[in-house]
């Protein structure tokens, strides 16, 4: 079976082009989007996204800050560095970079972002309003997978989407987005006991668990389209999603690389969101 590639470096491209222009508008108005970064420590993963993130920023004009703060940082230093951040004229979006150190109490570092600002819809308020279908910042990677499916021409009404994973920054939002557009949605983790029973039904498989290739071809219907959320290294240290992609790819419709898939994606909708805040200055 032939299988087509979603190519999430092409989408998100494209959609930066767009929202290029969009930028381009607010600057004759006055209004520069800006976007600040916290990032807590020294983990290298972590700053290899940020990275990207700037990157993104500059290409597009968007105005961004990277707050680097050392490991030994109290929760107490990052609260006042985000009230900082809520109130300044400049940022109209606000990330800190997940996981935080262990001494750090991440629920209340999400809280303390302005609902205003929260770029990575990973507040209360913005989860609530997503779980309603009210306008709000959507959680990036869960968005950009929506994207990927619509610039994919991939139907999802009435399809039986199967979301592993169950984290509050990609799975659950994930399933609820397919449920909006209709799907039928199953979730499975860590204590589902027949994980192939369950991703076998999958007419779409989205897979965010973060280890290295686990998913095979025996977990996939024949024909399904597979999105692999997953960024790990593999045996060699190379980077590789949560699915063997040489395994699954002839059984598949339509399937997402690593790298250049949904990791791209992920990075256009967190420029698209802080554009999005910038744009509520015009009313
Ligand atoms: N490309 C991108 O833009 C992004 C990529 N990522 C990547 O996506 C992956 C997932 O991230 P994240 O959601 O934060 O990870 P978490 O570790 O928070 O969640 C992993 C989920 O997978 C489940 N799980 C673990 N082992 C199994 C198993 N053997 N079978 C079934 N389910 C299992 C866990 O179940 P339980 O709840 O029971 O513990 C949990 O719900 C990682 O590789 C991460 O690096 C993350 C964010 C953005
Ligand atoms: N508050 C917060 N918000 C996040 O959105 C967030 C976070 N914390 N913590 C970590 C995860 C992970 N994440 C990625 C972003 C970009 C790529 C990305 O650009 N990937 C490229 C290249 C990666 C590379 O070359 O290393 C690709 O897949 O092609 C991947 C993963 C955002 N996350
Ligand atoms: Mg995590």
């Amino acid at each position: 079976m032939s299988s087509q590639l979603i190519n999430g470096k092409e989408i998100g491209q494209q959609i930066r082009v767009s929202i290029k222009e969009e930028v381009q508008q607010l600057a004759t108005k006055g209004i520069t989007p800006g976007l600040a970064v916290i990032l807590v420590g020294e983990d290298p993963a972590s700053h290899t996204y940020v990275a990207n993130k700037e990157k993104a920023c500059q290409q597009l004009g968007i105005y961004s800050e990277l707050i680097k703060l050392p490991e030994q940082t109290t929760e107490e230093q990052l609260l006042q560095q985000i009230e900082q951040l809520n109130s300044s004229a400049k940022i109209d979006g606000i990330l800190v970079q997940l996981p935080l150190p262990k001494h750090i109490n991440e629920q209340k570092v999400i809280e303390t972002i302005s609902p205003l600002k929260d770029v990575d819809g990973f507040h209360p308020v913005s989860v609530g309003k997503m779980l309603l279908g009210q306008e709000t910042f959507l959680p990036c990677t869960p968005h950009g997978v929506m994207k990927l499916l619509e610039f994919s021409n991939v139907d999802v009404a009435g399809k039986h989407a199967v979301v592993i994973g169950r984290s509050h920054i990609v799975g659950v939002p994930m399933g609820q987005l397919l449920l909006q557009k209709d799907a039928t949605v199953t979730y499975c983790h860590s204590k589902t006991p027949d994980l192939e029973a369950i991703t076998k039904q999958a007419d779409i498989l989205v897979v965010a668990v973060g280890r290295a290739k686990m998913i095979k071809s025996h977990h996939i219907k024949e024909g399904a389209v597979v999105i692999d959320v997953g960024m790990n290294r593999d045996e060699f240290g190379k980077l590789c999603g949560d699915v063997d992609f040489a395994d699954v790819v002839d059984h598949t419709a339509a399937i997402t690389p690593v790298p250049g898939g949904v990791g791209p994606m992920t990075i256009t909708m967190l420029m698209v969101n802080t554009i999005q805040s910038a744009k509520m200055k015009l009313v």
